[in-house]
């Protein structure tokens, strides 16, 4: 009996890069243990984080996304992949605007630009940040700007939970992987590391939950603008160069934070799902 082949999109924003499979029209029941070992840049496709597309509830959303870390955990964001979806619906449907359900609530997308090689230019809202410490979220009561931990990094959720520490050297971003797990972070926590090169200019590093550090984190960025503008460290409007290139990060009037970046297609495949453990 031949096993079903199933088609996946390998995207990525700045060098993050994701597998997108669409469940649409039926799930493929994807284990963490399995979607960990798709992730696996040896035996599997690889990729910083595995990307699911399902019907969603809400009529106003084109889809359900969700994002899986190479661990296999959940993440309630994910700012470039939802870059790379905004730009595969948009195809799709033949829309520059999208409006998609995450674990987070409905984002919506604009596709800006696109060229004839599977590029895009996109700005997705993120919505709104949260700050209070039990939104992180943290294990005790803390003031989110300062954290009661070495470099006093401020702290907030995207979705997903960020700590934000402001430094001279980005060397100090190998304290990610301890950090990462530190007991004040219940669920764990994505850790940026900003050097402030001008107000409207930051060089980030973010050593990630669940994936260790990334050319480039959407979310992260988003965090650590909207925690430099609250710290008076930078404006409200920033570019934010990460390894992988860069990103603007404008949190609005509104309360909204908006990310816009690229959006590339590197290739698509199928693959046999039921040759990975699950
Ligand atoms: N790379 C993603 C962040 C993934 C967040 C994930 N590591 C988590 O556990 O929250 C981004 O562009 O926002």
């Amino acid at each position: 009996m031949s096993h079903m082949k199933t088609f996946f999109h390998k995207m990525h924003g700045l060098g993050n890069d994701f597998v997108i499979i669409d469940e649409r029209s039926g799930s493929f029941d994807l284990t963490p243990t399995r979607i960990a070992s798709l992730a696996g840049r040896r035996r599997g496709i690889g990729c910083d984080q595995f990307v699911t597309l399902s019907a969603s509830s809400d009529d106003k959303a084109a889809v359900f996304v969700r994002f899986f870390n190479p661990d296999g955990s959940e993440a309630g964001a994910c700012g470039n992949a939802s870059r790379c979806v905004a730009s595969l619906l948009g195809q799709e449907r033949d829309t520059d605007s999208l409006t998609f359900e995450t674990r987070n609530g409905l984002l919506k997308a604009e596709v800006l630009s696109r060229d004839a090689l599977g590029g895009a230019v996109v700005t997705v809202d993120m919505g709104c940040p949260q700050t209070d410490w039990q939104a992180v979220p943290l294990a005790k009561p803390a003031d989110t700007l300062r954290l009661p931990l070495a470099g006093e990094p401020a702290a907030l959720s995207m979705g997903n939970p960020h700590a934000t520490f402001f430094v001279e050297d980005l060397s100090e971003a190998e304290r990610g992987p301890t950090l990462e797990v530190d007991p004040i972070f219940p669920d764990r926590a994505n850790i940026g590391f900003a050097r402030i090169d001008a107000p409207d200019r930051m060089r980030l590093r973010v050593w990630e939950r669940g994936a260790g550090f990334t050319l480039a984190c959407g979310s992260g960025a988003c965090a650590a603008v909207v925690n430099a503008a609250r710290r008076g460290l930078g404006e409200r409007r920033m570019t934010v160069e990460v390894d992988g290139g860069e990103m603007v990060i404008a949190w609005d009037a509104n309360d909204h934070v908006l990310m816009t970046g690229p959006a590339q297609l590197a290739f698509e495949g199928t693959v046999d799902l039921e040759a990975y453990p699950k």
